[in-house]
This record gives C-alpha cells, sequence and structure tokens, in this order.
C-alpha cells in the first residue's frame, strides 16, 4: 500500500485569475494498493458527489499516468482519507488530480518526472493554479502552455497565515466558471494585469503593506461574489481586523484572508464578530500555514512498488 498526502489549495489569490494559487497545511490522503483484480474505491467521510467506479477523480487522474507509460495494475485498490472539504474553492479536486498522478507515478514504476507530472495535472484540471501548488506546495505563478506548464515556486514563510472562512454549502468549480463574462473590458484587464504584478512582488519582497490594493480584482469576483451573500461581510470583517487582502479562495464559496504576526489578535476578533453577526450562512473559520512540500509519500510497504 502506498500513502500519499496532498495539500489543499487555494487559487487566484485576487487578481491571478487562472495564474496564481498557494498550497495550504490541510490535507487529503490517498491510499492505492494494487490488487489481483477489479477497483475497490473507499473513502471517508464518503460524499455523494464521490463516485466509486472508474469515474471516480483519482482514478482517472491515475489512469492518465498508467495511459502515458503504458502499464496497468491487475486490479486496484485506492481508500481516501478527505479533510479538504468538496466544492468549497480549496482544491479538493486539484488534490485528487494530483495525488492520484502523484501515488499513479510511484505505483507504476516512477517514470515521469516532475514536470511531466505537473503537466499531466494542470491539463486534465484546466487550469495551473491549484493543480502545481498541490503537486510541489508553495506559492506558485504559473502558466499553462501546449506541452507544459511554465512556473515559478515561492516558499511561503510561516510570518504569514491564511484565514480561511468556508461556508456550510457548495460552489461547484465548473458552474463558476461558466457565469464568467466571455468578454471583458480593455481597463478590467489592465486593472487585473497591474495588481497581479504587484501582488508577485509584494510577496516575494514580504512587502505585505501592498497586498491589500495588491488582491483586488475585476475579472471573476465581481460576478462569483452574487453567489455568496456574506461575501462582503466577511471580506469587510477581516479587513477591518487588520488582514492583508481578502478575497475568494479559487472560484469559492471559501474566502482567504492574508494575516501576518498579529494573527492570534485577528482569530479571536474573528471568532467573536462571527459569533454576532447576522450571516446568511454558517461559516467554519480556521488559520492555516501554507504547505511547501507539495504532495508527497508518508508510507510504502514494498509490495507495492513495480520492479
Ligand atoms: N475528495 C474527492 N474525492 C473524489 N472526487 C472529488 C473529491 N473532491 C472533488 N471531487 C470531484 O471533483 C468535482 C469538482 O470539484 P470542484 O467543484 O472543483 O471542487 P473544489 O473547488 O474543491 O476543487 C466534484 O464534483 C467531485 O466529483
Ligand atoms: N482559477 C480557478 C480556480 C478554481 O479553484 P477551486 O479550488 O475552486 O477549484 C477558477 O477561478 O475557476
Amino acid at each position: 500500500m502506498i500513502s500519499v498526502k496532498v495539500p489543499a489549495s487555494s487559487a487566484n489569490l485576487g487578481a491571478g485569475f487562472d495564474c496564481m494559487g498557494v498550497a495550504l497545511k490541510l490535507y487529503n490522503i490517498i491510499e492505492v494498493e494494487e490488487i489481483e483484480k477489479g477497483l475497490i474505491i473507499t473513502s471517508s467521510p464518503d460524499d455523494p458527489s464521490i463516485a466509486k467506479d472508474e469515474n471516480n477523480l483519482v482514478f482517472k487522474a491515475m489512469k492518465t499516468v498508467f495511459d502515458e507509460v503504458g502499464w496497468y495494475p491487475r486490479g486496484l485498490r485506492i481508500n481516501l482519507i478527505n479533510e479538504i472539504p468538496l466544492t468549497r474553492g480549496l482544491g479538493s479536486s486539484a488534490a485528487c488530480i494530483s495525488g492520484g498522478i502523484y501515488a499513479a507515478n510511484l505505483l507504476s514504476g516512477g517514470k515521469l518526472s516532475e514536470e511531466e507530472m505537473i503537466y499531466l495535472a494542470a491539463k486534465m484540471e484546466g487550469h495551473p493554479d491549484n493543480s502545481t501548488p498541490a503537486m510541489i506546495g508553495g506559492l506558485v505563478f504559473a502558466v499553462l502552455e501546449d506541452k507544459k506548464v511554465n512556473y515559478i515556486k515561492f516558499v511561503v514563510p510561516t510570518r504569514l497565515k491564511f484565514a480561511v472562512f468556508i461556508p456550510d454549502f457548495q460552489l461547484s468549480t465548473e458552474y463558476a466558471r461558466n457565469i464568467l463574462p466571455k468578454y471583458i473590458e480593455f481597463k478590467d484587464a489592465v486593472f487585473n494585469i497591474g495588481r497581479a504584478t504587484l501582488f508577485a512582488s509584494a510577496i516575494t519582497t514580504g512587502n505585505y503593506e501592498l497586498l491589500p490594493a495588491a488582491t483586488q480584482d475585476r475579472l471573476h469576483q465581481p460576478y462569483r461574489k452574487k453567489l455568496i451573500p456574506d461575501f462582503d461581510k466577511i471580506v469587510n470583517l477581516s479587513l477591518e481586523f487588520g488582514a492583508k487582502g481578502a478575497f475568494l479562495s479559487g472560484a469559492g464559496p471559501s474566502i482567504i484572508a492574508l494575516v501576518d504576526e498579529n494573527y492570534e489578535i485577528f482569530e479571536q476578533n474573528v471568532k467573536n464578530a462571527l459569533a454576532n453577526m447576522e450571516l446568511a450562512a454558517n461559516w467554519d473559520f480556521m488559520i492555516l500555514e501554507a504547505d511547501n512540500s507539495g504532495a508527497t509519500v508518508f508510507s510504502v510497504q514494498s509490495t507495492s512498488l513495480k520492479r
């Protein structure tokens, strides 16, 4: 049995639609084992959206590797231990894809390079901003090209924390992508290019005072926030208590706020405020650090590795 740990991810980071994302210390575990025949898939906690046949996302990701390297197990057992809430904008699908590819590569003899795995994952997900940090960790700036992903990984210091607000309703990424406009005004494109560039510079130089300005967006949040009634309340609350920017996590509905050393005071203020606010949804709240490792193996029984 091979056990792989793969992190959640928060994509876009405000202005960086489809090209910026960060891995977070919240994990799924994917256990895979070759068996004599058949396909056995189990998951905990279970969820009706998790397929237990060849439509399962982890299995589909594993099969892209087997097709690529021309090796197939006789049969496969997959056990999923899911800490990442599904369909909340925290990269649960990307964790399945990147974790599945990483596990399948180990099971099939490690023939694919890290670059090849990053590309396979981004191609399957359709955009590299979740799958790439899920695979390699860190805060990633990434562009999906024809046959590769061009990316830079930044190792995030522990002084920067990620306050995550998770509501009790789902918002599918596919739906949240379909509602976006096909065309935007030139000035809005220029607005986002500037903020995304400023974000990249501010985060890598540690100039966090620029982050509230650098995390503004006109490409996706104005449309998606209409699906999240509490969006403005949560963002304004975060900024009021000193967050260095607050924005939709991926396609939502979760919201992320960037917090620095004063995160304990921030955490206490937010918990008090959430307990007394009139909100449309129930919100879980946690403060996470960035994961800088990505998908990793944390146990292997030698019989599982193909020689
Ligand atoms: N842990 C999981 N195990 C299996 N399938 C999953 C898991 N997480 C997500 N999926 C599949 O991915 C689909 C799309 O998820 P998505 O809307 O992208 O969520 P997220 O925003 O968390 O990435 C889900 O409907 C489900 O079929
Ligand atoms: N850039 C994508 C990111 C989707 O992230 P997810 O965690 O919601 O799947 C988008 O904004 O659609």
